[in-house]
């Protein structure tokens, strides 16, 4: 947030002042060089951000395999934003731009964001709306002074907020326990006003249970539907897992996939627990294919 956690005070002899600016440069090379190919995560902790634990590797985006062209629209739209400040300040419009990403569990929503901050050498700053010690002051404060160059992440929007229209029929676990309200935290998302980037991904399995005025243009800018692996999508990982292989092997694990009436139900979490079983052994990985076990298909959001 720019603001010190400690003050160090250098005092020399004589009147060159040249030697402190030598010695912060090197000391602000040698900070940034640990978190070189890092990505930085924030929680937040009372009223502010605090790093949460040691900077992770960065994940390739390629390795998150999402469908057709859908990353490349993610990512363009991002460096599109990123780019054009000045296009916001000219029309009064806030600089900020808000993605939703929904589907079922396990197919590369929390991954793919976070190799996203990697790609874009951004940090991360994850919040949980459900906190029972966040309220609608905190939260508004936490939006307008996350750290500058940062992704924030709202992880199951729908598990702290239900659409007020189908509140009684969805009552979730956390219902009545959080001090955010959903008036609330409109009001947060409307208010921040900065000429820093602001970018906020949220995710949901369930994108019915929102509120419509959660996810409206303006809060939401941009929505994608991440779910369940296409055919090109288990060959991808197919190849990504066990790159040695040919593509006929690949296309023989797909078709076996769909013998079983499997092919459009899989995620991709499931295909990478069951390829980490046979790690070095494609042809097995393909003689066992039964052993696949796909959670109970829920009905498919569109
Ligand atoms: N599209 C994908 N490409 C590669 N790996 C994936 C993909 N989707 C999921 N995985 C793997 O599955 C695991 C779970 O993925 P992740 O947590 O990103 O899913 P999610 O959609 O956010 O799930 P949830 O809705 O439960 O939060 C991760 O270890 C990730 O590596």
């Amino acid at each position: 947030m720019g603001i010190p956690w400690e003050t160090v005070t250098f005092t020399a002899f004589g009147t060159d002042r040249q030697v402190f600016y030598e010695m912060l440069e090197e000391a602000r090379v040698l900070a940034l060089k640990q978190f070189e190919g890092k990505t930085i995560t924030y929680v937040a902790v009372g009223s502010e951000w605090r790093q949460f634990g040691h900077p992770k590797n960065k994940r390739p985006l390629h390795s998150v395999v999402l469908a057709d062209g859908l990353s490349h629209r993610i990512t363009a739209d991002i460096q599109e934003f990123l780019e054009s400040p000045e296009w916001y300040s000219r029309r009064g419009i806030p600089y900020r731009r808000g993605y939703l990403l929904y589907g079922p569990p396990g197919c590369g929503k929390s991954s793919y964001i976070t190799a996203l901050a990697g790609h874009l050498d951004m940090a991360i700053c994850i919040l949980n709306l459900s906190d029972r010690s966040l309220s609608d002051d905190r939260l508004n404060h936490l939006l307008s002074a996350a750290p500058q160059q940062s992704i924030i992440l709202l992880e199951d929007v729908d598990a702290a907020f239900v659409s007020r229209e189908d509140s009684d029929q969805n009552k979730t676990a956390y219902q009545g326990l959080n001090r955010v309200t959903l008036s609330g935290f409109l009001n947060c998302l409307d208010g921040v006003a900065s000429s820093e980037a602001r970018i906020l991904f949220m995710t949901t399995n369930y994108k019915d249970r929102l509120d419509p005025a959660l996810i409206r243009p303006g809060r939401v800018d941009f929505q994608a539907l991440i779910t369940y692996c296409s055919q090109n999508q288990i060959q991808q990982l197919f190849y990504n897992f066990y790159p040695e292989c040919s593509q006929a092997q690949a296309e023989n694990f797909v078709n076996q996939l769909k013998v079983l009436g499997i092919d459009q139900s899989v995620s991709p979490a499931v295909l990478q627990g069951y390829f980490l079983m046979y790690k070095n052994s494609p042809d097995t990985a393909i003689e066992n294919v039964k052993d696949i076990k796909v959670p109970v298909a829920r009905k498919l959001q569109q």
